[in-house]
């Protein structure tokens, strides 16, 4: 099965190398021509990836039209982006497995969705986790859910990229897999703050516990199954995210967290913090769906402008509940 990647940012470039194990040839496409340039001449991500020896059996392009002759494409472009290059791609029935993780801005559709309307004849799976792209690029033991609704083509897929230290775990709850992914990024936002803020580790938990709470009462409201919502996609990649500044989000919530403006805070960044962009659309989403998501609700008006100290005063004072 021959292995495309749209996308050559820090994901894409570790999971060209995933699939490019045993010398496999993989075509990586990426946006930026002195990455394409990087990995052809010299093996490396030097933009995106640094530091990492990449198999010679990846090349690089510029041309999205080289990728028809793959037999899978893994989508790893930044999620608001997914509908533009996929608009792009040749695809067919070639089946798309969609690495990003967000919720499309204007339609509110997770990036399956997007992907779906636009290619309806392409099976569509899910790789989602707790998987920073700089530890698996090293070869270091990563867990993933793949969820593919055909599970004949959820089995290939899973076979084709699973190694001595990528464990794909299967799954049919494509959306459960994406939600999963889409929402941690957000609450991971929120544990930065907790973190920048100096609130303590006991917040830090209470907030994981919520946030998770949270997750799934969206989840199940949009169809996802609650066994995947507490699965490596959903609660495994939330406790990776809320806990480490290796993490693009969290680092954006410390910066929020100690009083720093969002707008400068994001202005000059070269790598995507995800959950800045999904944080307004899921607030969206889940009025729509009558699912009440206040930690959600409070990353967003931090990422607006509000002040810290009213944030998390008013967060703390909302009526006592049932757990
Ligand atoms: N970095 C990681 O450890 C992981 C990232 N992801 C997800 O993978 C997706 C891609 O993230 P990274 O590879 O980390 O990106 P990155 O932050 O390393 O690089 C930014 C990427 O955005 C692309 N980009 C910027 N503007 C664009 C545009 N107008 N059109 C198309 N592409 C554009 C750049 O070409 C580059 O590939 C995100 O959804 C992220 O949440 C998922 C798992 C792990
Ligand atoms: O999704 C990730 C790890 O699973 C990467 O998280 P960040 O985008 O917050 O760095």
């Amino acid at each position: 099965m021959k292995i495309g990647v749209l996308g050559g940012g820090a994901w894409g470039t570790a999971l060209a190398q995933v699939a490019a194990r045993g010398g496999a040839p993989v075509t990586l496409w990426a946006r930026e021509a002195e990455v394409v340039s990087a990995i052809n001449d010299s093996h490396e991500n030097t933009r995106f990836l640094a530091g990492v020896a990449l198999s010679p059996s990846i090349r690089a392009t510029s041309g999205l039209a080289e990728l028809a002759d793959c037999d899978a494409l893994l989508v790893v472009v930044p999620a608001q982006h997914v509908r533009a290059v996929l608009n792009e791609t040749p695809v067919g029935a070639t089946p798309l497995v969609l690495c990003a993780k967000g919720i499309e801005a204007g339609t509110r559709r997770l990036v399956g969705e997007v992907a779906q309307a636009l290619h309806p004849a392409a099976p569509i799976a899910v790789l989602s986790g707790p998987t920073f792209a700089h530890e698996v690029a090293a070869g270091l033991p990563t867990a993933v859910t793949l969820a593919c609704a055909d599970p004949v083509i959820g089995a290939a897929l899973a076979d084709r990229l699973a190694g001595p230290s990528f464990r794909p775990y299967a799954s049919d709850d494509v959306i459960g897999a994406e939600i999963g992914g889409a929402v941690k990024n957000v609450l991971a936002i929120a544990c930065g703050v907790v973190e920048g803020a100096g609130l303590g580790q006991n917040a830090r938990a209470a907030l994981i516990a919520r946030g998770f709470a949270e997750m799934t009462r969206f989840g199940v409201a949009r169809g996802a199954q609650v066994e995947t919502l507490s699965g490596l996609s959903g609660l495994g990649d939330l406790v990776l995210t809320c806990s480490s500044t290796a993490s693009r989000n969290f680092s954006l919530g410390m910066g929020l967290g100690q009083g720093k403006r969002a707008a400068d805070l994001l202005s000059d960044r070269l790598t995507v913090a995800e959950g800045a962009f999904t944080a307004p659309v899921l607030r969206e989403a889940a009025a729509e769906a009558g699912v009440d998501m206040p930690v959600v609700e409070a990353v967003c008006a931090l990422l607006e402008g509000a002040e810290v100290q009213a944030v998390i005063g008013a967060l703390l004072a909302r009526p006592l509940t049932r757990e």
